[in-house]
């Protein structure tokens, strides 16, 4: 059974629909990434799979007690605010300490439990907003451009963390990406959109699709070459994926 089942979906504000009759699904366990320009409508459908924004037509059902966790594109915390990361984590729910270090450690940031919040740098608190994600143990992970603002090996290293975490857990994603080249390797499915879905597949599909290419240009030939060459051999997602990090 899908863990979320996107049917026909139009949201929008103030009656202008921004997202028109999208079909999507998630299957337990696998990587999907929606690409699309800015203003696509990306968050928004984003925001409607988590139930923020109410579809005006179509439906969307989720399969029973789903677990989600929620990476946002950017979380403001007051900088004058003293806040250790255990506490930020344990603020929720009242988590115990093993439970805030299991997920840092999950997230590939194991040393920052006792951190300040604002002395943290634009890649670690990133990986603090994984950590607290997937503090419930979530079947579905739900990330909105987590890695805006880092370079492109931070953001790199930070889909191998995805790709790991997937692996350690067998929960599913579905994110939000720009970086379609960096997300390539990370990705089982991409859905291109732009106010509807222009195309979908395998990311080599996708990036070679002519409607993607009228959206994004034709830049994306090298980081397809290099997909193909990372992708000419088998993936055990059971070993650990981060050496080169
Ligand atoms: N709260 C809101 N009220 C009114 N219009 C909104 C609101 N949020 C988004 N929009 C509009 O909806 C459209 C889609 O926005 P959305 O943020 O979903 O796109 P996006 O693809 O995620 O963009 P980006 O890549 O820039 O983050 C845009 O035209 C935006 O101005």
């Amino acid at each position: 059974m899908s863990l979320v089942t996107v049917e026909n979906l139009t949201v929008g504000y103030g009656g202008k629909a921004v997202v028109r009759h999208v079909d999507l699904r998630v299957d337990p366990g696998e990587i999907v990434t929606i690409v699309g320009p800015n203003g696509s409508g990306k968050t928004s459908l984003l925001r409607a799979v988590i139930g923020a924004l109410k579809p005006t037509e179509g439906r969307i059902r989720s399969k029973p007690g789903l677990r989600v966790g929620y990476v946002p594109q950017r979380l403001h915390i007051d900088p004058t605010l003293p806040i250790t990361v255990e506490r930020f984590l344990r603020l929720p729910g009242g988590a115990t300490r093993d439970a805030c270090r299991n997920a840092l450690e999950q997230a590939g940031a194991p040393d920052l439990l006792q951190s300040q919040m604002s002395g943290l740098s634009g890649g670690q608190f990133q990986r603090v907003l994984l950590a607290r994600a997937l503090m419930n143990q979530p079947e579905l992970l739900l990330l909105d451009e987590a890695t805006q603002g880092l370079d492109q090996p931070g953001s790199a290293a930070f889909y191998r963390r995805i790709e790991a975490v997937r692996a350690e857990t067998g929960c599913a994603v579905l994110m939000i990406s720009h970086e379609l080249h960096v997300v390539m390797s990370a990705s089982d499915r991409v859905i291109c959109l732009n106010g509807h879905v222009c195309c979908e597949g395998t990311p080599a599909v996708v990036a070679s699709a002519p409607e993607y290419r009228a959206l994004f240009g034709t830049g994306t030939g090298g980081a397809l070459a290099l997909y193909r060459h990372d992708h000419d051999h088998d993936h055990d997602h059971g070993r650990a994926t981060e050496a080169a990090e």
